[in-house]
């Protein structure tokens, strides 16, 4: 990896020498094919750029940058215009420094914004390393001058660099510093885009040119019993996805709309491509090395004159109970026994798993390991799996690198003698064997792009991206730098996008993720359309507005998702209640917006909801989601406010971007817009929408003003739709006069008799009721307190 980096240096170095005197200034708008590797580069090279300027904008403005420090410069050196220093740093509690951290040097501390000191610069971390009880920290400044334009050698002299360049070289100079930003992830997507030349599949990438797969060109083959297991028990859809990942397509796109399963088909190519063999060696010459295959009987009446103890039915056949659980393969609790692998396997494909978000990560960890995957012989088993990266939630730490090496380290300790002088080394060696040995590596995409790969004995033949719609196409390049072979995107255009910050760079389409271009140039996509997760009457709507009604239910779905509250009308399973004298207005200092009325109707709604149907006051069962994060701060301050304990004990209350993935019982949508005459804003994305409208699965109460949201073509056909179905309700206040009993009776769906439901019903212990603090007439007025705010996907970025 070091002499690739070298090597793209070196490259850019030539290139930047070619072009002299070319000024390319100007944007480009991403395209959905590139003639070469240069296009695609001059695209994507400047957007990279706008974004990182408005990440270290965005992160001065929420003044996440720490204090100033001081230091003490130790060594300097200069080489290719840039000149490098050290300084020792202490490091605090809760804070840390590492590689690509972006560092303003000054000479003096800034004071205010008007008077800037005279010598300042912003700096690269290169490394950091132990220094006695201390860090040395080493940084890369470029001092000639500053750049009038992108991509350009006009360089105007600048008096804060030179005054700096006098100071800095030499030792012993005092110099302040302060962090200000990791630009790891961008740097990571930066060199991503560099290595795209030496990609095996780079022309795939730049054309986006591919044909349907047919079995005929299948390039791999899987075990009967595995075959059969596919077989009974994925959908046909989910299955088609699986065989397609056996072609010998390099890439293959899965699109999975909400609740049809994709972690499930995850699973499933897992399960096949980690057993499967190239279709190659199922030649002759295997076929006469290995023998004929035998027909059941035929391997029975084998096993039986070689087991002559054995009776001719296999007395656990007999013991087998009816959920499969036989007692040696049991199929719940921990079950999972590591993999035994036969002479009979030849191959071992190395998987690496990543998404864009460590939440979305773990949930797919947590997948395997509760469920496992399938062997040639179709028995379950936990393959030796490792979570690289931070933040790994508690529940899946037991397979954290961090935690496997803590184990070895004990391990190493007891039979070591010599521990304090080779910890480090021994430490990367410890590193290196729980790695080599893993079978499923899972990262998120920006960490896969670290140190702690490019020092792996053994690339990944296959790369697996979960949310692959939800990462901007140079993140999606990140692990595929890994040496892999097969690639699988699996995600879902149609739902929420990855974020970028900067509007310029959203504007050249920086947005537009590897899947969707792909998808939009015609590359061919395996889309899942069975949906388990909602009421019929929720996925109507999204069906035929996002999926062109190509989704269909689950066996039993509809079953499953009745719930007693379908006794009235307004509980679901699809309603719309239009808060017409709603008024939308924007804390000031803040770009979000918030909503009172519909904060005290989505009170009263829920308080109905718990008082008529206890047991939904557990379990987080019920979510309240907005577009904007102004409305979600308002309604947890209100709920605590009536209901004396906190929200997220109760209900989950977030952002629709911080909800993507997520599913509920019961989803009551915020909506927030309501003027006169103005427009929506960004709830007018449809992908915004999609996943707001799809997170329930037996009631989405959307709440909005029917008048403004209308005005948007989409949300004109959801109000339509709700009309059509005789589910929109006109609300006026008081809110509580719509919750009343006269009120409630005339909702009713039948009459007094009991439900046929799946769903909680009875009471519980963890009670949730209006405390005497506050009423539902109190009119909460929103809170100036909080600064500007841009309405940002939750996960945000999410590593060092
Ligand atoms: N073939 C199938 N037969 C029956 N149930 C299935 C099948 N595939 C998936 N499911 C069920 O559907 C539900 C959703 O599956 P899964 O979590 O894999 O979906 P997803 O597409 O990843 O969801 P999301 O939209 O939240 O990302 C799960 O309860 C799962 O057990």
């Amino acid at each position: 990896m070091a002499v690739e980096k070298e090597q793209l240096q070196e490259e850019s170095k030539q290139k930047n020498n070619e072009k002299k005197g070319i000024a390319k200034s100007t944007l480009v708008k991403v395209k959905n094919r590139y003639k070469d590797v240069d296009d695609y580069i001059e695209t994507y090279e400047p957007l990279i750029f706008e974004e990182a300027k408005s990440q270290i904008i965005k992160q001065k403005e929420e003044e996440e940058v720490t204090d100033w420090k001081l230091g003490v410069v130790k060594s300097w050196s200069e080489a290719d215009d840039f000149h490098f220093i050290e300084f020792p740093c202490e490091i605090n509690e809760g804070e840390s420094i590492s590689q690509n951290d972006l560092l303003l040097l000054s000479k003096d501390k800034f004071v205010d914004d008007k008077r800037l000191p005279t010598a300042y610069a912003f700096a690269l971390v290169e490394h950091v390393r132990k220094f006695f009880d201390t860090r040395l920290v080493r940084v890369r400044l470029y001092l000639a001058g500053e750049f009038l334009k992108y991509n350009t050698d006009d360089v105007k002299s600048c008096s804060r660099l030179f005054n700096m360049r006098s100071h800095v070289c030499e030792t012993e100079r005092q110099l302040y510093f302060m962090k200000l930003c990791s630009l790891s992830t961008i740097a990571r997507e930066y060199l991503a885009i560099r290595t795209l030349g030496c990609l095996p599949y780079k022309d795939l990438i730049l054309s986006a040119a591919g044909e349907d797969i047919g079995p005929e060109v299948e390039g791999w083959k899987i075990p009967t019993p595995l075959k059969e297991y596919v077989e009974n028990t994925f959908n046909e859809f989910q299955r088609e996805a699986i065989t397609a990942g056996l072609s010998s397509k390099a890439f293959v796109l899965i699109q999975g709309p909400p609740g049809t399963g994709k972690t499930q088909t995850i699973l499933g190519i897992l399960s096949t491509i980690l057993h499967a063999t190239p279709t190659r060696v199922h030649s002759k010459t295997y076929e006469l090395r290995q023998g004929p295959q035998l027909p059941t009987e035929e391997k029975r009446r084998h096993w039986g004159l070689a087991s002559p103890w054995l009776s001719s039915v296999n007395p656990r056949d007999s013991l087998m109970p009816k959920d499969g659980d036989d007692g040696f393969y049991p199929t719940t609790g921990n079950e999972l026994k590591p993999e035994a692998v036969t002479s009979s396997r030849k191959y071992r494909v190395r998987v690496l798993v990543c998404a864009p978000s460590n939440s979305a990560l773990d949930e797919i960890v947590l997948r395997v390991l509760s469920g496992g995957v399938h062997d040639e012989n179709d028995r379950v088993y936990c393959p030796k799996i490792v979570r690289i990266g931070l933040k790994a939630h508690h529940s899946i730490k037991a397979v954290s690198l961090d935690e496997l090496m803590k184990q070895k380290r004990s391990g190493a300790n007891k039979s070591s003698t010599n521990k304090q002088s080779t910890a480090g080394s021994n430490d990367d060696s410890i590193r290196a064997a729980i790695l080599d040995e893993a079978t499923i590596v899972f990262s998120t995409l920006s960490f896969s792009g670290s140190h702690v790969f490019s020092k792996l004995n053994r690339g990944f033949d296959v790369v697996i991206i979960d949310e692959a719609a939800q990462a901007v196409e140079p993140a999606t390049l990140v692990p595929l730098a890994n040496q892999c072979k097969k690639v699988f995107l699996v995600g879902d255009p149609a739902q929420l996008p990855a974020t970028v910050i900067s509007d310029i760079a959203k504007n050249h389409g920086y947005g537009t993720s590897l899947f969707e271009r792909l998808m939009e140039a015609g590359y061919p996509v395996k889309m899942l359309k069975t949906q388990y997760r909602m009421h019929p009457e929720i996925r109507s709507f999204p069906s035929r507005e996002f999926y062109g009604d190509s989704l269909q239910d689950g066996d039993e779905v509809k079953s499953r998702t009745i719930r007693a509250w379908h006794d009235y009308r307004c509980f679901g399973p699809f309603c719309f209640f239009d808060i017409h004298e709603g008024k939308e207005a924007r804390p000031s200092g803040s770009g979000s917006w918030i909503n009172i009325e519909e904060v005290d109707f989505v009170l009263f709604l829920y308080q109905k909801l718990i008082s008529l149907y206890p047991a939904l006051k557990s379990g987080n069962q019920v979510a309240i989601i907005s577009p904007y994060s102004q409305q979600v701060k308002l309604f947890q301050k209100r709920f605590e406010e009536i209901f004396g304990t906190s929200a997220e004990q109760v209900v989950d209350i977030c952002t629709v971007d911080g909800c993507q993935g997520r599913e509920k019982d019961i989803a009551i949508f915020s909506c927030v817009r309501a003027s006169k005459d103005k427009g929506i804003g960004f709830v007018e994305d449809i992908r915004r929408m999609n996943v707001g409208i799809t997170r329930a699965k037996s009631a989405v109460l959307v709440v909005g003003s029917a008048s403004t949201l209308r005005r948007s073509e989409q949300w004109n056909k959801l109000v339509e739709s709700a009309e059509k179905r005789d589910c929109l309700f006109k609300v006026s206040q008081p809110y509580s006069s719509f919750f009343s009993d006269d009120s409630l009776a005339s909702m009713q769906t039948k009459l007094a008799e009991p439900s046929q439901v799946s769903g909680p019903t009875d009471t519980v212990d963890n009670d949730v009721q209006p405390n005497n603090a506050g009423t539902f007439d109190d009119q909460a007025q929103a809170e100036d307190n909080d600064d500007g705010d841009v309405d940002m996907n939750d996960a945000g970025f999410d590593e060092d």
